[in-house]
């Protein structure tokens, strides 16, 4: 800015008249003009220390003239998938085997620039090379998460593996569905959460157990809390486990609530009602049916999955 500018006229807003120039109206003092430390005066505290730091503070650091931040080291998480009938996905598929599909959602779940994501691939139904997997793994991750093996019945190896290899586990029964089965545990410093094999299971036990807990090593702050809303018809419920449910919005109630209906048959080996679904609704253990009109919490897709 040349000395002793007083304000900026927009070319458009002038008339030029030879080596003289006419404005269409006066321009107000300082008009037009960024001054240095406008935005940022010097002292002024443009991020603090446990911020996340997204494509904003990026843009305020290089701003600065920042070129490098001390920032906390990225989780390490493995990705495992356990199962005999397990295959990569491809074309075509012999009876009796099954696409693993776990995995591919939970390494596209925790893609996130806070963490370094290892695809561990699949590993079979054997106790001792899934407790020689976990072995290696708590020398190299914070947290791992698998697929599969968890349902208490004899080919099932999930929870007997953890113990073998020296680390701690709990086998539970959530009251739950889909995602009743859920072991969790440790080995050495890594923390284990073993969800169940049926891939609607694992998406509700990653977004209620797993989502929470990389969110809090992360040092991100609790997610919001989902929403409630109405149903657009009676919600057939047992009682007795808290229920998810594939649901699409159709409208909005009186209240503005978005109002829900169900998708067909849900289920926890069915991938095709959640994709064709806007979220879940979520239905208390100890609630009977819902009524048309009746309050259920939503979990929309678009928001629960991203960390
Ligand atoms: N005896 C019992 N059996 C089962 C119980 C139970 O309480 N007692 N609970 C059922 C429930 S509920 C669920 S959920 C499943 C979860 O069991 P597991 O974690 O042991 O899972 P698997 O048997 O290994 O797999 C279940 C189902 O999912 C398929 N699967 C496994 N991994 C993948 C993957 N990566 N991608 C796609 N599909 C996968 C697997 O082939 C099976 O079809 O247990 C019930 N049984
Ligand atoms: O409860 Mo399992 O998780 O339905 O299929």
């Amino acid at each position: 800015m040349p000395p002793g500018v007083a304000a900026i006229a927009m070319e458009e807003h002038t008339h030029h008249h030879g080596t003289a120039i006419a404005f269409d109206a006066a321009p107000e003092i300082g008009s037009n003009i960024r001054r240095a430390g406008e935005d940022v005066a010097a002292g002024t505290i443009v991020l603090r220390r446990g911020s996340i730091v997204d494509s904003r503070h990026l843009a305020m650091l290089a701003a600065c003239g920042v070129r490098q931040v001390r920032v906390l080291r990225r989780l390490r998480v493995g990705v495992m998938s356990t199962g005999n009938e397990l295959v990569e996905p491809g074309p075509g598929i012999a009876p009796g085997l099954i696409t693993d599909s776990n995995r591919p959602m939970l390494l596209s779940l925790l893609s996130s620039p806070a963490m370094d994501v290892a695809d561990l691939g699949i590993t079979a139904d054997d106790p001792d090379r899934l407790s020689g997997e976990l072995t290696r793994a708590s020398a190299r991750f914070d947290l791992l998460i698998s697929t599969g093996g968890v349902s208490g019945s004899e080919a099932d190896y999930m929870h007997p593996a953890l113990l073998s290899a020296g680390g701690r586990c709990r086998a539970m029964r959530l009251a739950l569905r889909p995602g009743k089965p859920i072991s969790a545990g440790s080995l050495g410093a890594m923390r284990v959460i073993c969800l169940p094999g049926n891939p609607v299971a694992a998406l509700v036990g990653y977004l209620l157990f797993v989502r929470p807990l990389v969110r809090r090593l992360i040092g991100a702050p609790p997610g919001a809390p989902s929403p409630p809303a109405r149903t657009a018809e009676t919600f057939f419920h047992k009682l007795g486990r808290t229920e998810f449910v594939p649901v699409s919005v159709v409208g909005y109630a009186d209240d503005g609530m978005p109002l829900l209906r169900k998708l067909g048959r849900g289920g926890s080996a069915r991938l095709l009602p959640i994709v064709q679904s806007d979220g879940f609704a979520q239905i208390a253990a100890d609630v009977g049916h819902v009524p048309e009109g009746g309050l259920v919490i939503y979990h929309r897709f678009d928001s629960i999955l991203q960390l």
